[in-house]
């Protein structure tokens, strides 16, 4: 959809915005690639300053950055996962609305693993079966707990390399990559989750929630896909996040239609319950809108949200910063794609550091939420070039 979404390809030359970092004109700022394109977003021309944000609310505050830009410029960016915390969403300088296939080429030098860190982690098992014992006495009825994972390699990870093999590993999940303005570091991954698309006033939804492990014997990985399907844990799982976002968008837009149960859906890595939610966006919103009235779903968080919110900061050793936020786009009539950012890794120079989480319910085992995540890493590890297909860890 980008290439109808784009008016035209525009490049200004002035600098205006002082408090705009100096944007790295070798390098994209911003990579997002869905249905078979990219948009390639190059240099920073305006950042959302976070004030503005605090004091119009976020979704206001975009449209009218949007708003004072020339036509075809889009607002690209990261919304970490806890609200309270600063965005980063900017507006490129120039951006390229390219199809992937010619971007996929290969040819780029790849980093070789020198080590991974953390693959077992017993804290996550612990922290999981205090949820559980919490899930059983108190008001969380499902929180989703999140570790880390890192890895280092021979030399500085590139992140256009990683991106595309990402891309080529899932064609159809959202592919991308963000410069951090700290650091020198980018945000690269490939999430299987739209949050909120907006085309021409329609909006749309494809929440996931409830995963099992693809496996190599075919036979096998259809038999898991049934169990999947048939498991009444996953569709509990599921159901917590389809009622949080039919309720959450009435606020946003009209005429939702919810299917009556989810549908699979194959990643390289994953299977996932998936329910496609429809609604017509109420005029004068925006995508990013859309994504906020739904952002932190109990797919990433948990349910009752705050409840859930507090037990991942209770539980979880670090904040998450961006992972388990919102990752996307939004053009000047609102239109665009918000995923949430998962299966994604912060690389800073020769380090990796990636995030995975698995939702515990009362009836959860811990360490099958410890193989869950390890499972959810495999997308970024097959990406960075470290195989563990098979591996429980
Ligand atoms: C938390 C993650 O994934 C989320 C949790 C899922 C689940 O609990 O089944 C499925 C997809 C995502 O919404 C992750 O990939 O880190």
């Amino acid at each position: 959809m980008n290439a109808q979404l784009l008016e035209n390809h525009h490049e200004e030359t002035a600098v205006e915005d002082p408090s705009a970092p100096t944007p790295r004109t070798d390098e994209a700022t911003f990579r997002f690639a869905s249905y078979g394109r990219a948009l390639i977003g190059h240099g920073i021309k305006a950042t959302l300053d976070a004030e503005r944000a605090r004091r119009l609310g976020l979704g206001p505050a975009a449209r009218q950055l949007l708003a004072e830009r020339p036509p075809g410029s889009i607002l690209a960016g990261v919304v970490p996962f806890d609200r309270a915390a600063d965005p980063f969403l900017f507006v490129p300088q120039q951006v390229e609305d390219l199809p992937m296939r010619g971007l996929t080429h290969g040819g780029q030098e790849t980093s070789t693993v020198a080590e991974v860190v953390g693959e077992y982690n017993p804290q996550f098992i612990c922290a999981a079966g205090a949820a559980i014992d919490r899930i059983k006495t108190g008001t969380v009825e499902k929180v989703v707990l999140a570790r880390s994972l890192e890895v280092f390699a021979d030399k500085e990870w590139n992140p256009e390399s990683v991106w595309q093999r990402l891309y080529q590993q899932n064609p159809a999940g959202h592919s991308f990559t963000i410069g951090l303005p700290q650091e020198e570091a980018s945000i690269v991954g490939n999430s299987p989750e739209l949050i909120a698309g907006v085309l021409r006033g329609q909006l749309t939804s494809h929440p996931l929630a409830g995963s099992a492990p693809r496996l190599t014997d075919r036979t096998q990985d259809q038999k898991a896909a049934a169990v999947l399907a048939g498991s009444a844990k996953n569709l509990a799982e599921h159901e917590f996040v389809v009622r949080h976002i039919s309720t959450a968008l009435r606020s946003v837009a009209k005429d939702l239609i919810v299917p009556s149960g989810p549908d699979l859906l194959p990643t390289g890595q994953m299977w996932h319950l998936g329910t496609l939610i429809r609604a017509s966006l109420y005029k004068g919103l925006g995508s990013l809108d859309a994504a906020l009235a739904i952002h932190p779903t109990p797919a990433i968080c948990g349910s009752p949200t705050a409840a859930a919110q507090a037990l991942i900061s209770e539980l979880e050793p670090d904040a998450r910063g961006f992972y388990g936020g919102l990752v996307g786009w939004m053009n000047r009539d609102g239109e665009g794609e918000w995923a949430l950012l998962l299966r994604s890794a912060v690389l800073n120079g020769n380090r990796a550091t990636l995030h995975a989480g698995a939702g515990i319910v009362a009836d959860s085992d811990p360490f099958d939420e410890h193989s869950e995540t390890a499972a959810k890493f495999r997308t970024m590890l097959c990406a960075l070039g470290v195989d563990r297909a098979g591996s429980s860890l």
